[in-house]
């Protein structure tokens, strides 16, 4: 396998989801992947169709996936990944490099589940790959080495930010990224209410507040500043910011979505765990 992905290499995905249109929607979007070298998986049609209008393969069968290529993304729900780690095992070779983006669920989960020596990494995506501004950290199983990471870093540039993290931050980026896209929909949401409730019309308010949103992250990026240098230049002394933020203040928005990512990370590093005997 080369260094980077290159064209002789074919991807397979088992699940046909939403993280797997994302993630790959992302690569093949950008040329990094043909959508014709592309096999993806999953027990019914629903979410396979689509996959199939844009030319990858698809199968019901995971087996094909394996024997078919040799970089696996594993896309499925995480209750769901021993049964598939059983499945596709016995066909699992020392070529082959598994990538799986299942919350929670470790490395050691994943090494001790397939042959001993196969090449595994993990890696917390979120859905705005499918937009390529994704914002995805990976991180290498004991046989994974360099090669690996910078094909995988290849493969998906065209999601967005990537970076390569210890295990430790898996779950931790999964509290504030992966998840966190949803707080912040629910953030916009609240934002575009606000509007309306003052008069404005649903489609305006919700339009500008994306527009928020996104001209605020642009400009958080841009500049590298703190997001409290930034907050401040927007509050004008006696002002209407000022008086808004001391509500959000009063309604404990900064704990609220500190514990909303500690929340989440809890639930991630408990799905990781063996259950109980
Ligand atoms: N959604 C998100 O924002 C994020 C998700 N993740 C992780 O991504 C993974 C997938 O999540 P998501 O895409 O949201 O889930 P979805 O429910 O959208 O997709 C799951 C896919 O798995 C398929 N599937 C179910 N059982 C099997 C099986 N035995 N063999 C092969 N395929 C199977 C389903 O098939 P069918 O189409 O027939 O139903 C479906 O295509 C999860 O582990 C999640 O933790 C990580 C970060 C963000
Ligand atoms: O809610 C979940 O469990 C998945 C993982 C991160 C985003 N969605």
């Amino acid at each position: 396998m080369a260094a980077v992905w290159g064209a002789q290499c074919r991807l397979g995905c088992i699940g046909a989801g939403k993280m797997a249109r994302g993630i790959l929607q992302g690569a093949i979007l950008t040329g990094t992947v043909q959508a014709g070298d592309v096999t993806v998986s999953a027990p019914s049609d629903r979410n396979l169709k689509p996959f199939q209008e844009h030319g990858c393969h698809v199968t019901h069968v995971n087996g094909d996936v394996v024997l078919g290529c040799l970089v696996i993304l594993l896309a499925v729900k995480p209750h769901i990944v021993p049964a598939v780690l059983q499945e596709i095992s016995p066909l699992v070779t020392p070529e082959h490099v598994i990538i799986s983006v299942a919350a929670g669920v470790t490395l050691r989960t994943l090494e001790e589940a397939l042959p001993d020596g196969t090449k595994v990494l993990r890696m917390s995506p979120n859905l705005p790959c499918l937009v390529q501004e994704g914002a995805v950290v990976l991180c290498r199983g004991r046989c994974a080495g360099d090669r690996e990471v910078a094909m995988l870093k290849s493969l998906f540039s065209g999601c967005g930010l990537s970076e390569e993290v210890p295990e430790s931050y898996i779950d931790i980026h999964t509290g504030l990224s992966g998840s966190g896209v949803a707080y912040v929909y629910m953030f916009a949401e609240a934002l575009a209410d606000g509007a309306v409730k003052m008069g404005m019309s649903s489609e305006l308010s919700h339009r500008i507040a994306a527009q928020t949103l996104l001209g605020a992250a642009k400009m958080l990026l841009e500049t590298g500043e703190h997001p409290a240098k930034l907050r401040s230049d927007v509050c004008t002394p006696g002002g209407t910011t000022i008086h808004a933020l001391h509500e959000l203040e009063k309604g404990g928005l900064r704990a609220t979505v500190m514990n909303a990512v500690e929340a989440a990370t809890v639930k991630a590093r408990n799905i990781g765990k063996p259950p109980p005997q």
